[in-house]
């Protein structure tokens, strides 16, 4: 089974814009049902190089959505065939990929959180797998299932939790080389530490996880682009996990222990590095030389060491449990932890330089540029990776990849997919052009799979 499918959604063309203005475009099947595109010479011929006058893919598309087809034929055709998979507690992503204003927020996200119809693929999602959980729900009161949601942008190495504020987040990689999404530790009223993981709201019925999602997105970064005026520079990240009360306090347990460890562990680190350097005095000619005055007080460390031990096995002892309820639940249910990811990737225009020569750029935005560069290119080589089934696959190259490493490796045995939006306008030939030969790069690396 392929890894990766490739789907190519046309925008409609803009009212204003001439019908005689458009891209011409054809398609067409192989034996395996894979379609190939092919485009016209550009309606603006003078400005593009000879060799772009036209153009033909492989056979590498799963699917191509006309522009008068709506976000829920888009739905229907993507994301319910997966449902029943994420319903077995797999993990599916769907990435949008295209140039400014070629509708990836219109066709992840959505515009209309009111009309069925245009529902965005995240929310058209959330709405069948709330229905389907409250039949389980219904059947099984021993347990209650839900959806856990988090929204965030990624920018640099950071991640901005839209779900709370958007308070800046940051991504690293522990010492267990998994990547955690973490703000500032907080301190709380009454003195105690918080280690603050990015919000997961636990939605219980579909209003309730419209209303965090429609609030969360309010906070999205929008600038005004060449094309329109709700340009997103950041990727957005809206992941929707299948959850049970019990699973909710045991992760709370987990965030609570983690925060009784940190001062504690920085307690440990202080008294140890407050001996060392008592214990270490400097010469009149700059050396360093144990002091002799001063015996380093290693039962004091011990002591601090010994405490700190004791913090950690309550972390992991909370860690455990929550691993018992999840072992547990999938036992009678195999539903929980099913996960959903849907990423509106920046603009591809970054990519290509193709950015207009309308839009002037802050040194600032620049350097986003740049970052934008650096994760759509990681991005790129990661789903290659995966299409072609590499032993190694490069997910360290950028914080954006690093964020979406467990996603990836989860869905191993599930469906992925990529929708590549692009625009029909001639103005835009370049950059549907780019769009399109990307997604033919991924689709001959499956068909290399096939
Ligand atoms: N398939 C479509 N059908 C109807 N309207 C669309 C479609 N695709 C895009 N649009 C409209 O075009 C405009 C720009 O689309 P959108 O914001 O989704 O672009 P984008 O690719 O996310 O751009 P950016 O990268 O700048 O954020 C929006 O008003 C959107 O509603």
């Amino acid at each position: 089974m392929a890894q990766f499918k490739v789907w190519a959604r046309w925008r409609p063309v803009r009212s204003g814009e001439s019908e005689g203005e458009i891209i011409r475009r054809s398609g067409q099947d192989d034996r395996n049902q894979q379609l190939q595109i092919s485009i016209g010479a550009c309606p603006h011929d003078k400005a593009i190089s000879s060799r772009e006058r036209s153009w033909k893919s492989g056979f590498s598309f799963d699917g191509v959505i006309e522009p008068n087809e709506r976000n829920n034929i888009v739905y229907n055709r993507l994301v319910a065939p997966i449902i029943p998979d994420v319903l077995r507690g797999r993990c599916c992503n769907f990435f949008a990929y295209g140039h400014s204003g070629s509708g990836k927020t219109h066709t992840m996200i959505g515009y209309d959180f009111e009309n069925g119809t245009e529902f965005g693929l995240c929310l058209a999602a959330a709405r069948q797998l709330i229905i389907c959980l409250d039949e389980i729900n219904a059947s099984d009161t021993t347990y209650k299932f839900g959806i856990g949601l988090q929204v965030y942008e990624l920018r640099k190495n950071s991640a901005f939790d839209l779900l709370n504020n958007r308070n800046e987040c940051f991504v690293r990689e522990g010492s267990d080389r998994r990547v955690y999404i973490r703000g500032e530790t907080g301190i709380l009223e009454d003195g105690k530490v918080r280690v603050r993981p990015i919000e997961t709201k636990a939605c219980w019925s579909f209003k309730q996880l419209q209303n965090e999602l429609q609030e969360g997105l309010k906070h999205r970064k929008t600038v005004t682009s060449t094309i329109h005026n709700q340009s997103s520079r950041t990727h957005a990240v809206i992941e929707m996990e299948i959850i049970t009360t019990e699973l909710v306090y045991s992760r709370d347990s987990i965030v609570e222990r983690q925060s009784e460890l940190v001062p504690v562990g920085k307690y440990a680190t202080d008294v140890y590095i407050e001996e060392q350097l008592r214990g270490i005095i400097q010469t009149d000619d700059g050396k360093h030389i144990p002091n002799p005055d001063y015996t380093v007080n290693q039962q004091r460390i011990d002591a601090a060491e010994v405490k700190k031990a004791e913090f950690e096995s309550r972390v992991q002892e909370a860690e455990e449990r929550e691993a018992n309820v999840f072992a547990s639940t999938a036992c009678v249910h195999q539903c929980i932890g099913g996960r959903i990811v849907f990423v509106d990737l920046a603009g591809a225009e970054f990519l290509s330089g193709l950015v207009g020569p309308a839009l002037k750029q802050s040194p600032q935005e620049k350097q986003e540029g740049r970052q934008i560069n650096t994760d759509l290119l990681a991005s790129k080589e990661v789903i290659r990776a995966k299409s072609l089934a590499k032993s190694r696959i490069p997910y360290r190259s950028s914080p954006l990849t690093m964020v979406l490493r467990q996603h990836f490796e989860a869905s191993n045995d599930a469906q992925s997919s990529i929708i590549l939006t692009v625009s029909p306008e001639a103005h835009q030939y370049a950059a549907t052009m780019n769009t399109l030969k990307y997604g033919d790069l991924v689709g001959l690396a499956n068909k290399h799979r096939r």
